[in-house]
């Protein structure tokens, strides 16, 4: 909490995986605040990215809907990502984040896969480092399906089968 100075922060949530995991944080952060003598104002917002098909990275980086993030100048924002895989989608992100001037950027991430030719774009705070396999559940997908899954796990080689496209 330090670390995101000493007035009001910006949740930017990445959708749509990054959703469960902005939530849990954000209670987290709430309790922190409840339990120190400092109460920081917090807004959350969300910006959606995309770019997978199946289990693959496609050159079809967007950012889904006009996104004027003006409010975001001067402001210390933490940005909130499920996943770091090849860190395209970060690298992409920061570089539009950065164009609107914030005063301090920090990125969460809960995710970081290790993965042979990441874009070396890695979060501020990382809860877990992760073999170089699909992974599912707690708002991750393959395709839309398992979002709903309350765990996390690695996709099998017959689940991606069926859910191919
Ligand atoms: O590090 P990268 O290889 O760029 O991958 C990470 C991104 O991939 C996923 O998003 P996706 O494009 O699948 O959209 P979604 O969040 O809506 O599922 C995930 O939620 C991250 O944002
Ligand atoms: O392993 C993953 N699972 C779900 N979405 C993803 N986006 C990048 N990597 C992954």
């Amino acid at each position: 909490m330090d670390d995101l100075g000493d007035h009001d922060i910006v949740v930017l949530c990445v959708l749509k995986g990054g959703y469960q995991f902005s939530a849990d944080l954000v209670e987290g952060i709430k309790a922190l605040s409840r339990n120190s003598n400092r109460t920081i104002p917090m807004r959350v917002h969300f910006i959606r990215l995309k770019s997978y098909l199946n289990d693959q990275s496609t050159e079809d980086l967007q950012i889904v809907g006009a996104e004027d993030l003006s409010f975001l100048n001067g402001k210390n924002v933490l940005i909130v990502e499920a996943i770091v895989d090849t860190g395209k989608t970060l690298k992409m992100l920061l570089n539009h984040v950065e164009t609107f001037r914030p005063k301090l950027i920090k990125v969460a991430g809960l995710l970081v896969k290790r993965v042979p030719h990441s874009v070396a774009c890695l979060p501020d705070y990382v809860g877990f480092e992760i073999p170089n396999r699909f992974v599912v559940g707690y708002a991750l997908d393959y395709n839309e399906y398992f979002r709903d899954l309350d765990h996390l796990c690695v996709i099998s080689e017959s689940g991606k089968m069926k859910y191919k496209i």
